[in-house]
């Protein structure tokens, strides 16, 4: 395929994405099948455009002055991948895939920057109804924010220590240009490339299918850094999903303790057999809905970590399709969710234990004003500090300049150059 012929299928494929609001994944999986003469690099080409024109969005729609599938994917060539007008002429004009000749209007919005200013919402790539409360949450830093939040994410790997150092590790993926994260003491990144370049597929590795490391974002690692799990405590992972923090944490217990792994969601959990086998997590017990309750754990833990379901807000630039798909509705649904949630999992904790409450959002709804809530109608909890909690665990570090004044913490990708992650501790008094 020629570029012409690409940025054609990234039409078709933003066409089925909000026509059909389908997951970009699945729209280009199947657009893939149905047009098999498709190499894998025009694929990836394809599915950058897709990606790209999902993060901008509002910004581009504005810039063409339309937000069709057509506008998004010629400006995202043109504009975002700084391909220019000429050369999209070109690619149009050689190729009989490619979409239809561009008109005047298009001409001239891929020509000239528009003359007044973006709104606020509008640059910063956050829709329209969502914009106080983001900008609520991040103040004078939201618009580079939410641009931040647009960007293409790296690849991070979380080496497992109970497996391999990250030396080793680094060695042996020495052919891929990668670095150590600047936070995590086990972490290991690949930074993003612009346009048609294609990265790494690091779980075809061998080291991977060793269980040597994981693809876990930073933040995500902090989280499990924050949350402290010592050696022979006693865990639970109470919202576990597919236990990308269940392996963090067993790897931070040297496999001693026990770590309790629980979902509401079989099927979220169903993958974490597999994982823990190949990462050689021992000291992990699954318990899913239908297993058996966990009445047995009830005053117990010395820490349950609640990774709450959220709207995802802090990994718009891994999931762009979810942003635009993000309703008031959802977020009212997610805010019941972590009440439930919170509520179900506190009594678990032993008095002197603790309760992480963590979320991939950046909404002060979500976050402070739920933990908040949570410590306000408990009694027998007291407000710990996740930002003393981050320090101890990672001394040296600059402290995050997102930490509200009650000491929770807010990661975001403008600032600590990973997902956005809100982290807070409680502990039981009584
Ligand atoms: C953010 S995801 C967890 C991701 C996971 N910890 C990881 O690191 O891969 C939130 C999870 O909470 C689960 N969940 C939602 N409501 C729940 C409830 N009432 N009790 C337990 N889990 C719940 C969802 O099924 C979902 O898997």
């Amino acid at each position: 395929m020629k570029d012409g012929g690409r940025i054609a299928a990234a039409i078709e494929v933003l066409a089925e994405v909000e026509s059909r609001r389908r997951p970009v994944q699945d729209a280009l999986k199947d657009w893939g099948n149905a047009h098999r003469f498709a190499g894998s690099g025009d694929r990836t080409i394809i599915g950058n455009l897709v990606f790209d024109a999902l993060r901008h969005k509002q910004s581009l729609g504005w810039q063409m002055q339309d937000a069709s599938p057509r506008a998004l994917a010629l400006a995202t060539y043109a504009l975002n991948w700084q391909q220019g007008l000429a050369r999209l002429d070109e690619v149009m004009a050689d190729d009989r895939h490619a979409p239809a000749a561009l008109s005047d209007a298009e001409r001239a919005a891929l020509a000239t920057p528009r003359a007044e200013p973006a709104p606020e919402a509008t640059a910063a790539d956050v829709p329209d109804w969502l914009w106080p409360a983001f900008s609520a949450a991040l103040g004078a830093d939201a618009v580079a924010e939410g641009q931040a939040l647009a960007r293409r994410a790296p690849i991070d790997m979380r080496v497992n220590t109970l497996k391999a150092t990250r030396d080793k590790v680094m060695k042996r993926l020495a052919h891929i240009d990668l670095h150590e994260t600047a936070l995590s003491p086990f972490g290991i990144r690949v930074e993003p490339k612009p346009g048609a370049a294609r990265l790494p597929h690091v779980q075809a590795e061998e080291g991977y299918r060793k269980g040597w490391f994981e693809l876990q974002d930073e933040a995500s690692q902090i989280a499990a850094l924050v949350a402290a799990a010592r050696p022979g405590e006693q865990v639970l992972d109470f919202c576990a999903g597919g236990g990308g923090k269940t392996l963090a944490l067993a790897a931070l217990m040297e496999n001693r303790g026990q770590i309790y792994a629980y979902d509401n969601d079989r099927l979220r959990l169903a993958p974490i057999h597999e994982r823990l086998a190949r990462a050689g997590a021992r000291n992990v017990q699954v318990r899913d809905p239908q297993s058996g309750s966990l009445d047995d754990l009830v005053g117990q833990m010395d820490l349950v970590f609640v990774d709450a379901p959220c709207t995802g807000t802090g990994v718009w630039r891994r999931r762009p399709d979810s942003k635009w798909r993000l309703s008031e509705k959802a977020l009212a649904e997610r805010l019941e969710d972590q009440i439930r949630v919170l509520d179900a999992a506190q009594r678990f904790v032993k008095p002197g234990g603790r309760l992480v409450y963590a979320t991939c959002s950046v909404l002060q709804a979500e976050n402070h004003d739920q933990i908040e809530a949570f410590l306000g109608r408990n009694a027998g909890f007291r407000r710990g500090s996740a930002v003393a909690a981050f320090a101890a665990a990672l001394p040296g570090k600059p402290r995050p300049k997102h930490v509200t004044p009650e000491g929770h913490l807010v990661l975001t990708p403008a600032s600590t150059d990973t997902d956005g992650f809100f982290l807070s501790v409680a502990e039981r008094i009584s």
